[in-house]
């Protein structure tokens, strides 16, 4: 099969990355939090998934590069955060030399290409989410030609489908998209599930998700969107690209993300993941014009606005109402 050892690498990067973050949150009193320069959050446990992961992606795939959320500059500086990511990190990678670590978590290349082939990480998506025991999301994908052709995210937080809490889910271009529980985690051995979107085109039963967080999106504009497409249930709230899981698993038929702020660009991180899953299960993500998401502009999506995940039958009504709304505005 194509793309067979990105799977197995990505899988099982992704499952120990899960592991550590998991392990990190037992610690919960204290989760190492440090505001970053753009004062969001960032704990030990978003550094040492990014290690984790990494450390793997430059064993299996020397050559491919790989842009990832954080970088080291705050553990350089912060010896006592850095132990702690090292004992973390230790617990899934082996023994491995603070250097080894350091020099993984900021493996980006210094020429970048973005139209060419790159994985992208996002060690934590949602680390809010993470701090509050809620949804995160630890999310790897592997870009080419601008469009994500594989993608993985752990779930630890997430419902699977057989009632476990935790999952891992993968979209695989060309072959679908599957789902673990969380016993996966251990061995890969345990039987996936082939994982489809809502088959309902109807607004009335449709269920749609948005962020936890108001900052991250326009909850108003959303809400007026919904009102002309006909939904009717309250929002499903929900931190991270869990919302991506939701719609791909059936659970919601719709995602969507309008930035409150004006101009904002979204990370490549936060969806390459996501959007293949959605898409391999049978659903579509565009922007709020409609196009494709281009994963080709840089670390963000310089050519798109507002983000559109659906099960594919809403996806037209729901463009509609957009458009409609922007016209009101005029
Ligand atoms: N003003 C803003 N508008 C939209 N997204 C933002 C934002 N500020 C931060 N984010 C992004 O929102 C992500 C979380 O998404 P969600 O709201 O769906 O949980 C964050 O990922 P991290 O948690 O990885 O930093 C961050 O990249
Ligand atoms: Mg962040
Ligand atoms: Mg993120
Ligand atoms: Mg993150």
């Amino acid at each position: 099969m194509l793309y067979q050892k990105e799977l197995e690498t990505a899988l099982n990067a992704v499952g120990k990355a899960s592991m550590l973050c998991q392990d990190a949150q037992k610690d919960f009193v204290n989760p190492g939090t440090v505001e970053k320069q753009d004062r969001s959050p960032v704990t030990i446990a978003d550094f040492g998934s990014q290690a984790v992961i990494n450390l793997a992606l430059i064993k299996a795939f020397p050559n491919d590069p790989v842009i990832g959320e954080e970088d080291s500059a705050i553990l350089k500086e912060n010896k006592e955060l850095c132990q702690k990511v090292m004992n973390l990190v230790r617990k899934q990678s082996g023994d491995i030399s603070e250097t080894q670590v350091l020099e993984a978590i900021d493996a980006e290349p210094i020429d970048k290409d973005f139209t060419r082939r790159f994985w992208t990480v996002d060690p934590i998506d949602g680390t809010k989410g993470f701090l509050r025991g809620e949804q995160y999301a630890v999310a790897l994908a592997l870009v080419e030609n601008g469009r994500p052709v594989l993608g993985v995210l752990g779930c630890p937080n997430f419902p699977a489908d057989n009632g476990k809490k935790g999952c891992i889910l993968y979209g695989l271009k060309g072959q679908g998209s599957f789902m673990y529980s969380s016993d996966a985690l251990k061995s890969f051995d345990t039987i996936e599930k082939k994982i489809s979107v809502a088959r309902d085109s109807s607004a009335e039963n449709a269920r749609f998700c948005e962020s936890f967080e108001k900052a991250h999106a326009s909850h108003d504009v959303h809400a007026q969107i919904c009102r002309i497409v006909g939904i009717k249930a309250s929002p499903f709230r929900m931190d991270s690209q869990a919302k991506y899981a939701a719609v791909a698993s059936g659970k919601a038929s719709v995602y969507l993300r309008l930035p409150r702020v004006k101009g904002y660009k979204e990370k490549i991180w936060d969806h390459a993941a996501g959007v293949i899953i959605v898409e391999e299960a049978g659903g579509r993500v565009t922007d709020f014009n409609g196009s494709a998401l281009d994963f080709s502009a840089g670390i963000s999506l310089l050519n798109n606005t507002g983000i559109l995940a659906t099960n594919s039958h809403l996806h037209e009504d729901v463009l509609k109402a957009i458009k409609i709304i922007r016209e009101q505005k005029k």
